[in-house]
């Protein structure tokens, strides 16, 4: 039997898996790593944390009984989107790495707005978000000016690791589309954008297909790992388009919910040309000529984990939710929106927080729990909103990520969206994505299409409950107005914040 591994360099923490060619996942292992958050809304950390992780994930992986590295035939990746990797001359970085959920760029996010005006939208199909990378580029340019004169280059969190494990430089175009350098549709690296922010073209790195190859273990990195310097390295993609291979949506009218750290509604695009007007994120796919269209909700599963860590500190998921289900939707009239880190998704706003409407005296733990999962809910269904409103049909919706692992959550997601929720057999999330790459990089299909027929298998489905779905309709025309209600109050605390 042979075998391919795929690497999920996440926010928290970097999984590897160990796939054959049958999509059974035979090892997993994982290791993770520190975030710094030296003032409120900065969010860092340390390139070389991520490849020393990788590489302990991936020796043990590679100690997997009854496997030798002689059977691994590749490797691919899916990587955290966004994070700016700055590297000098000698090719290493120059500071920590500024990542997606870091929102200290407002200012040049404003500037971006300036300079380009609508053409922004026309060639990088987004807007100027804190999260992006070019407005971290010229933060660093602006307030670090002594190291970005170093800066000869700039990587992805994925690439860095993907560098230093082959020695070759690149970027896949769906990880380089969340940049805003990229011209998405023309795919290729956008000279008028360059140009306007007196950026050479020799700070991009080459850009690949996600099943590209790009190389091949470097000798240390294979002793270090016990797989053999031949091992093929393919480029890999963004985590949501992994997460989406990984899920299946590889043609029209599939949609993805994947609910990790951040949470996603997405949508798979044929049309290049297809025009959201900025209102959610247009990229391309990790398949080839290909795109979606997303909105990203920033503190979906965190909300969740934040309310478990300060308010069941040692208990696990399982326990806090026990009972969870026989709570009415609605949790009492407790209502909580999302905003621990601010939004994206519809309201890009770094400076909102998030809010419990309606404390109640007879409201327990339980109906707080339930509330953060509907409000976490509510905001990736104003995505749901959005697609159906650009004409878009959303009947059945797959989900992925920790999210999906709780059977109360997903029929809520059901009642919540007014669609059919599917879940995964063995749900592996972006990782299984990376490791399709590497499988059709290595030709052992025809295309992602023919990977995904062998590889994803759905599991149980939730449909709507009639009942539910009317007290929730209810329930989110409220949510959807806490945001304006709580943003004039938000802004005024922002300045106790430090
Ligand atoms: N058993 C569970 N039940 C419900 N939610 C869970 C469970 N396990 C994890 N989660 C949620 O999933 C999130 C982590 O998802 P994951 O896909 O592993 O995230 P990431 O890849 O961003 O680190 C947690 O923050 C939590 O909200
Ligand atoms: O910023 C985005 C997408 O635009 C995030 O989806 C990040 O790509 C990381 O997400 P997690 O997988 O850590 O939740």
């Amino acid at each position: 039997m042979s075998y391919v591994i795929g690497i999920d360099l996440g926010t928290s923490a970097v999984k590897a898996l160990l796939v054959d060619r049958k999509g059974t996942v035979a090892a997993e292992t994982s290791r993770s790593y520190p975030l710094f958050h030296e003032h409120s809304g900065w969010s860092e950390q340390k390139p070389d944390d991520w490849v020393t992780a990788t590489i302990e994930a991936l020796r043990e992986l590679v100690e997997t009984e009854g496997v030798t590295s002689e059977q691994i035939e590749g490797i691919s990746f899916s990587g955290q989107m966004h994070g700016l990797v700055l590297l000098n001359e000698a090719g290493d970085p120059i500071r920590n790495a500024i990542l997606w959920n870091d929102t200290r760029t407002t200012e040049q996010c404003r500037e971006i707005e300036r300079t380009l005006g609508d053409t922004l939208l026309t060639i990088t199909r987004n807007p100027a978000l804190e999260g992006f990378t070019l407005p971290k580029i010229l933060w660093v340019r602006q307030y670090e000016p002594e190291a970005f004169k170093e800066a000869k280059l700039f990587l992805l969190p994925k690439d860095y690791v993907r560098y230093r494990l082959t020695g070759e430089l690149h970027m896949d175009y769906s990880d380089a589309a969340g940049t805003l350098l990229l011209d998405v549709a023309g795919k290729q690296w956008s000279q008028d954008v360059l140009n306007a922010f007196g950026l050479p073209a020799s700070f991009c790195p080459a850009l690949a297909e996600s099943h590209a190859l790009t190389g091949t273990l470097l000798d240390d990195v294979a002793s270090a790992t016990g797989l053999l310097p031949s091992t093929k390295v393919f480029a890999g993609g963004a985590d949501n388009a992994c997460g989406a291979i990984g899920a299946g949506i590889l043609s029209e009218g599939l949609t993805l919910c994947s609910i990790g750290t951040s949470g996603v509604i997405l949508s798979y695009e044929n049309d290049k040309d297809k025009d959201f007007r900025g209102k959610v994120h247009f990229f391309n796919h990790g398949k080839e000529d290909s795109f979606y269209a997303m909105g990203v909700t920033l503190a979906a599963g965190y909300s969740l984990s934040w309310f478990k860590k300060t308010f069941a500190a040692g208990e696990s998921y399982d326990q806090l939710l026990q009972g969870v289900g026989e709570v009415q939707p609605g949790a009492k009239g407790l209502l909580f929106t999302p905003y621990l880190v601010g939004e994206r998704t519809p309201h890009a706003d770094p400076s909102i927080r998030a809010s419990f409407i309606g404390v109640d005296g007879s409201h327990e733990r339980i109906h707080f729990a339930r509330a953060v999962m509907e409000g976490i809910t509510f905001s990736l269904n104003e995505s749901v909103d959005l697609f159906r409103s650009a004409g878009k049909t959303v009947d059945t919706i797959v989900s992925i990520g920790g999210g999906a692992q709780n059977p109360a959550w997903l029929q809520m997601q059901a009642d919540i969206f007014d669609a059919t929720v599917v879940a995964l057999e063995n749900e592996q999330g972006p990782g299984l994505g990376a490791a399709m790459l590497a499988a059709y990089g290595c030709g052992w299909f025809d295309s992602l299409e023919a990977c995904a027929s062998q590889f994803v298998k759905h599991a149980s489905s939730y449909a709507p409950q009639p009942e539910a779905v009317e007290t929730y309709k209810g329930l989110f025309r409220i949510y959807q107005q806490v945001y304006a209600q709580t943003r004039g109050l938000n802004e005024s605390l922002v300045a106790y914040r430090s």
